[in-house]
């Protein structure tokens, strides 16, 4: 893709959360690459969002569980100067009981989820540190910080997202790379098709629309928030939070046994 003008990835651009961000990165002037499986939808997509913001959509069909689409992908965004910004949204969730879940499900969430966000970060840092300058916005999930008996690896892989990018927040604070984690409540898109339990298991009002969800995702981005939490009214929340989990993990460098599972001398 050749283009004057930065581009944003947006991974599992088809549907959902992904789709939206292409449309509000295409109204902000960004050209796209759009990746996902299904191309019919990438194609159309790419053509409205040309059409409507005058931009420029190319289309990549990808299924990043595989190690070879997964390799192309890695070279494109390795090569393209004017990739500019990634947004790490593909994911799958297969909500099932361990013991009852076939071990394949709970691999390929390791693959999507983790493996090829991980695999892509890397991809686009070595131009972002040259050039100092880029945005990697990880979708995560409020199951970061919850499991329930269903969610062990979903919940897993997502919990990863979250340390991944705040690590990777530190690693680059001095630079001028953005990464932006967003944790979405359950958010209405066909992730609950293929989830193992469907979306009406939530109480209507519990439940987010794609394009609430991704527009107070960019408004935390432009406040210049890190870590954002689009459905909770309350940021003090995650502050306290973070306060107390900072304080627990200062509290663990003792160097001895805690007293109360001393072995009696
Ligand atoms: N919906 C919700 O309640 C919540 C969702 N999230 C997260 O949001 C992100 C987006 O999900 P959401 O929009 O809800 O779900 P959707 O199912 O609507 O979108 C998932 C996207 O990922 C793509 N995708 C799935 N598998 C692959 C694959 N193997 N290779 C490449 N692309 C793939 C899909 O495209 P295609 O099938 O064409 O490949 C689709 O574009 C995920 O990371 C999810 O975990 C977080 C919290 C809540
Ligand atoms: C599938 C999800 O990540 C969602 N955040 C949920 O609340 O279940």
């Amino acid at each position: 893709m050749t283009s004057s003008k930065k581009i944003a990835v947006v991974t599992g651009a088809s549907s959902g959360i992904g789709s939206v961000y292409a449309d509000r990165l295409a109204q902000r002037g960004y050209d796209l690459l759009l990746v996902a499986r299904r191309g019919d939808r990438l194609q159309n997509l790419a053509a409205k969002l040309e059409q409507t913001y005058g931009i420029k959509a190319e289309t990549r069909v990808a299924d990043l569980e595989k190690e070879t689409d997964l390799a192309g992908l890695e070279a494109v965004l390795a090569a393209n100067p004017a990739i500019s910004l990634l947004v790490n949204n593909a994911g799958i969730a297969r909500l099932s009981p361990v013991t009852e879940a076939p071990v394949k499900d709970s691999l390929s969430q390791i693959a999507l989820n983790i493996t090829a966000l991980t695999r892509l970060t890397h991809a686009v840092l070595p131009a972002f540190k040259a050039r100092n300058e880029g945005v990697i916005i990880n979708i995560a999930s409020v199951l970061a910080v919850h499991a329930f008996p269903v969610s062990s690896v979903y919940s897993g892989t997502k919990a990863f997202v979250l340390n991944f990018s705040r690590g990777l927040q530190q690693e680059l604070a001095n630079t001028g790379i953005r990464v932006q984690v967003v944790l979405p409540a359950a958010t209405a898109t066909e992730l609950w098709d293929t989830a193992g339990m469907p979306l009406t298991a939530f109480p209507e009002e519990a439940v987010m629309t794609t394009e609430h969800l991704v527009d107070a995702a960019l408004a935390g981005f432009d406040q210049g928030e890190l870590v954002t939490w689009p459905s909770l009214a309350d940021a003090g929340h995650w502050d306290r939070y973070d306060a107390h989990r900072s304080d627990l993990f200062a509290a663990t460098q003792t160097g001895k046994s805690a007293p109360r599972l001393a072995i009696p001398s």
